[in-house]
């Protein structure tokens, strides 16, 4: 039988995992005091240290081999000619033409055959976008009882809440024009904890959503909307509403003026969409030029990726670092370390970027997935995160890769903690390569006095394996634009995982079962209605929830 040449590399990537000492990292470091250099890449104002992986050589090459084997770059080529590419739903992908000139010329393949203007429909929008946040700054725009803007209010869900929550928390200071807030939970005690923050004459409120569709951004949009009314009439609460989104029927049906719908196109993934008409939340709450530099940030890191060779290119690599985690050592998890507060939301975005990309079992041919997909992301800001989950990365059973993002110089004057936070992320990394050998344990604490019965019921205990895997992404500071290129870096280590996969990156079946069975059990928890035809265990909690709402069963 010939293979393929991806089943080719694949087999060599499999065949280099289970060399004797794959996996470790420190003799790497031995036999090469140049590793660092050799393993470091420097692109797009981000340096990328992946020398405290177990890539050498001979891997890389087996991994670069395997992108082209998979077509990378020929994918990467046809995503940006604006060709189908997420296949299952028929549509172009084309987030990077929300952040391209006019002049970069993006089309977008209509299902129907033909193609569409994407970038003349992208520049219209932000155009329309910009004199919006313009006059609401200046106070052109005015609330119902004449008074101006103060907070914007972000309603929306998944994409449409992540994003925009991530970079207006990264980027907003009391300096910014407007308090930007975001409500995503069905939970209306989201609503009940935001709501007495605002006041409803100066509240706007942005409803974001691209199918407008969403059960639970329509229900918190609902809410705010009879807040609004009651508070301003019926006609003075239009004054207060926008949407973002491409439903422009629904909008309408909704009660929001025309004019103040800011539209994209299903060309734009829900979870890449923090560039189009989504983002306007960050731009009232940031600023226009704040929100410009975003989009120009992660523009420079679309030219990266277009034509930096492959063994130069941050997110081909990023991925390959992660294939190479998944599919050669079996690593399941990843965590995502950001060491700077304003990017205390940038984990959680990166879990829907990622998990909703890439949580995929069968390939565009519809075939079962031969190698393992998408590993489980979650983080949490450093230093916060070694204060909860890293005593497992360091001394549980399995090593769990992580990216550390470092940002070299803060946007405030307290050097000392700064210091502090940097030392804290290098250690970090420094301790999941190096670990901790017996030697050292027993030297430190016959040092500290302690008795060699002591040492010897601990020992195992402060053992640290080490030779734990880690990728820093380096920063010199963090603004729109450099946060703007970290987007797009992991925006496109995403699309290179799904080719190397063969899976659609861009679809999201998984997420309807569960919206399916959630309508069909709605009227079920109604205080008349009964339980219906479930596995005995959620029939069983329905009962239950009844009783104790004291409804019968
Ligand atoms: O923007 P919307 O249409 O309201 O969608 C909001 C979110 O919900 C969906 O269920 C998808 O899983 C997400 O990809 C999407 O971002």
């Amino acid at each position: 039988m010939t293979l393929s040449a991806r089943e080719t590399a694949w087999a060599r990537i499999h065949l280099l995992a289970r060399q004797p000492g794959a996996g470790s990292i420190r003799p790497l470091f031995d036999a090469d005091p140049e590793r660092f250099e050799r393993f470091h890449r420097k692109a797009c104002g981000i340096l990328l240290d992946m020398s405290k992986t177990s890539i050498d050589s001979e891997i890389l090459a087996a991994l670069l081999e395997l992108a082209q084997a998979s077509q990378v770059t020929a994918r990467r080529d046809a995503m940006a000619a604006g060709q189908i590419v997420n296949q299952t739903e028929q549509r172009a992908v084309l987030h990077m033409a929300l952040r391209a000139p006019r002049s970069a010329g993006f089309r977008a393949a209509l299902p129907e055959g033909g193609y569409e203007d994407a970038s003349a429909s992208v520049e219209e929008t932000l155009e329309r976008m910009r004199q919006f946040t313009r006059a609401i700054h200046t106070g052109d725009i005015r609330g119902a009882t004449g008074e101006t803007f103060t907070d914007v209010i972000n309603i929306g869900i998944g994409g449409s809440d992540l994003g925009p929550f991530m970079a207006s928390r990264a980027l907003w200071t009391v300096r910014s024009p407007m308090r930007p807030l975001y409500l995503a939970n069905a939970d209306a005690h989201n609503w009940e904890a935001i709501r007495p923050r605002l006041n409803p004459h100066r509240t706007l409120m942005l409803v974001a959503s691209k199918t407008f569709t969403t059960a639970e951004t329509m229900a918190n949009a609902r809410v705010v909307r009879g807040w609004l009314e009651r508070n301003l009439g019926e006609a003075g609460a239009r004054r207060h509403m926008a949407a973002l989104s491409t439903n422009h029927e629904a909008t309408s049906a909704f009660g929001i003026m025309p004019d103040r719908v800011f539209g994209f196109h299903d060309w734009v993934g829900g979870r890449f969409s923090l560039w189009s008409a989504i983002g306007l939340s960050i731009a009232l709450g940031c600023g226009w030029d704040e929100f410009s530099q975003l989009l120009a940030g992660a523009r420079s890191m679309d030219e990266h990726f277009l034509t930096a060779p492959p063994e130069q290119n941050l997110p081909l690599l990023l991925a390959l670092i992660t294939a190479w985690h998944v599919n050669g050592l079996g690593l399941k998890a990843h965590a995502i370390l950001p060491y700077d507060h304003r990017l205390s939301r940038f984990p959680a975005h990166l879990q829907q970027l990622e998990m909703e990309s890439l949580g995929k079992r069968v390939t565009l041919a519809g075939e079962p997935v031969r190698h393992d997909t998408g590993p489980v992301i979650f983080g949490e800001p450093g230093t916060n995160a070694q204060h909860s989950f890293m005593q497992l990365l360091h001394q549980g059973t399995t090593p769990v890769p992580a990216d550390f993002v470092l940002v070299a110089n803060p946007n405030h004057p307290y050097a000392d903690n700064h210091r502090l936070l940097l030392a804290n992320g290098l250690a970090q990394a420094e301790a999941l390569l190096r670990g901790r050998t017996e030697a050292e344990v027993t030297a430190e604490m016959r040092k500290a006095g302690t008795p060699p019965e002591e040492i010897a019921r601990l020992l195992p205990h402060r053992l640290f394996p080490g030779d734990r895997p880690s990728t820093t992404l380096l920063l010199d500071r963090l603004d729109a634009y450099t946060l703007g290129q970290l987007v797009a870096l992991y925006e496109h280590k995403v699309f290179c995982l799904g080719a190397l996969w063969d899976i659609d990156a861009f679809d999201q079946w998984g997420v309807e079962l569960g919206k399916q069975l959630a309508k069909s059990i709605l009227p079920e928890l109604e205080p008349a209605g009964r339980v219906g035809e479930h596995d005995p265990s959620t029939a069983g909690l329905i009962a239950r929830i009844r009783d104790m709402q004291g409804n019968p069963n």
